[in-house]
C-alpha cells in the first residue's frame, strides 16, 4: 500500500520533518513533490533530499495522490479553495493544520473529500517524533492506515478520536518547545553551578534523554523510577522539594491547557 506520489502544499519546517523521514525510509524522494512559494527553501530541499520542488500548488495537488497539506493554519482559506479543482475522489488529504477540524477542511472541496488530520512534532526530523492522528467522514479504513505508515516512518503514531486532537496538540504537538525551555533552564543551572556551557548542555539533554527511554522502555510509572533516584535525605529529594515549589507541575498542567485552548481557538472553535 504505497502512493504514487506524495505532495507536499507548504515546505517549512514541520515539512521538512516528515519529507526527511520519508525519503530516509523506503519512499523514493523523486516521488515527492513540495510546492513552496520561497525560493530558497524550494532550493536547500531539493539540494538536501533530492525532492522534486514547485512554486504551484494546483501542480502539486493535480500530480499527487496524497497531498500533505502542511501550511499555516491561518492561510487555510487562501490556499486550500484554488486546490478544489484538483482534488478528486483519488486524493487523500493529510492534514497537520493545528486547530483546523476535518469538518472545516472537507468544507474546503467539493464531493466527499477523503480527510485524515494528523498532528506531529518536530523531532520527526530525527525519527523519534511522536503523532496522532484521525479519520474525517469520507476517509477509509485504508486511508487512515496508509496516514499510519507514513507518519511511522518518522516516530510512534497513535489513532485517536478528533476530540481529542486539541489536546494533543497541547501536549505532543508543542511539547517539544517546553521540553527545550526545561533543557535550557537546567543547562543554565548547571552553569550557575560552575560547570562549563558545553557539558551542561550535553548532561542536560542526555538526561532528558535517558530519562525518557527508562519511561517508555520499562513500562514503569514516572513517580517508581523518581522514587529510585531520590535516597532519603539525598541530594535528590532536596531539589524536587525544589521543584514542588517552585510549580513545575502547576506550569505544566498550564501551558498543555493553554496551548489545547489555543488550537480550538486556531480552529474556529
Ligand atoms: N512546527 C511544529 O512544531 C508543528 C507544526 N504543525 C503544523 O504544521 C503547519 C506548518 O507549520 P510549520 O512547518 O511550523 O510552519 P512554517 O512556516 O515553517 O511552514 C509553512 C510553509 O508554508 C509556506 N507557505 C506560505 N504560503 C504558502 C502558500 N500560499 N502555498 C504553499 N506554501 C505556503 C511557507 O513559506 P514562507 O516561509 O515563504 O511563508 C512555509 O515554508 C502548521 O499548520 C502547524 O500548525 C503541526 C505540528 C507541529
Ligand atoms: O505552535 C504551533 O502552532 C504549532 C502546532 C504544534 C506545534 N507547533
Amino acid at each position: 500500500m504505497q502512493p504514487d506520489r506524495i505532495g507536499f502544499i507548504g515546505g517549512g519546517n514541520m515539512a521538512e520533518a516528515l519529507l526527511k523521514g520519508l525519503t530516509a525510509g523506503t519512499f523514493p524522494a523523486e516521488r515527492i513533490l513540495v510546492a513552496e512559494p520561497r525560493e530558497s527553501q524550494r532550493r536547500a530541499l531539493e539540494k538536501k533530499y533530492g525532492v522534486r520542488v514547485s512554486d504551484d500548488n494546483l501542480e502539486v495537488a493535480r500530480t499527487c495522490d496524497v497531498l500533505i497539506l502542511a501550511v499555516k493554519p491561518q492561510l487555510l482559506d487562501e490556499v486550500l479553495p484554488p486546490l478544489a479543482m484538483a482534488v478528486g475522489s483519488k486524493t487523500l488529504l493529510l492534514s497537520i493544520l493545528a486547530g483546523v477540524t476535518t469538518a472545516a477542511l472537507e468544507a474546503c472541496f467539493d464531493g466527499s473529500p477523503r480527510v485524515v488530520r494528523a498532528m506531529p512534532n518536530t523531532p520527526a526530523l530525527v525519527g523519534i517524533g511522536a503523532a496522532a492522528l484521525c479519520a474525517g467522514r469520507y476517509a477509509t479504513p485504508d486511508d487512515l492506515l496508509l496516514s499510519e505508515r507514513l507518519l511511522e516512518c518518522v516516530g510512534m503514531v497513535r489513532v485517536v478520536s478528533e476530540k481529542e486532537m486539541d489536546a494533543v496538540t497541547g501536549l505532543s504537538g508543542s511539547g517539544p518547545a517546553y521540553v527545550y525551555t526545561f533543557i535550557e533552564a537546567l543547562a543554565d543551572a548547571g552553569v550557575e553551578q560552575g560547570l562549563s556551557r558545553e557539558a551542561a548542555l550535553a548532561l542536560a539533554a542526555q538526561t532528558v534523554h535517558g530519562a525518557a527511554r527508562m519511561v517508555l522502555e520499562t513500562g514503569e510509572h514516572p513517580a517508581q523510577l523518581r522514587d529510585r533516584v531520590c535516597s532519603p535525605g539525598g541530594t535528590t529529594i532536596a531539589g524536587v522539594a525544589a521543584l514542588e515549589e517552585g510549580g513545575l507541575r502547576a506550569a505544566l498542567f498550564d501551558a498543555v491547557r493553554r496551548a489545547t485552548r489555543r488550537s480550538r481557538e486556531l480552529g474556529g472553535g
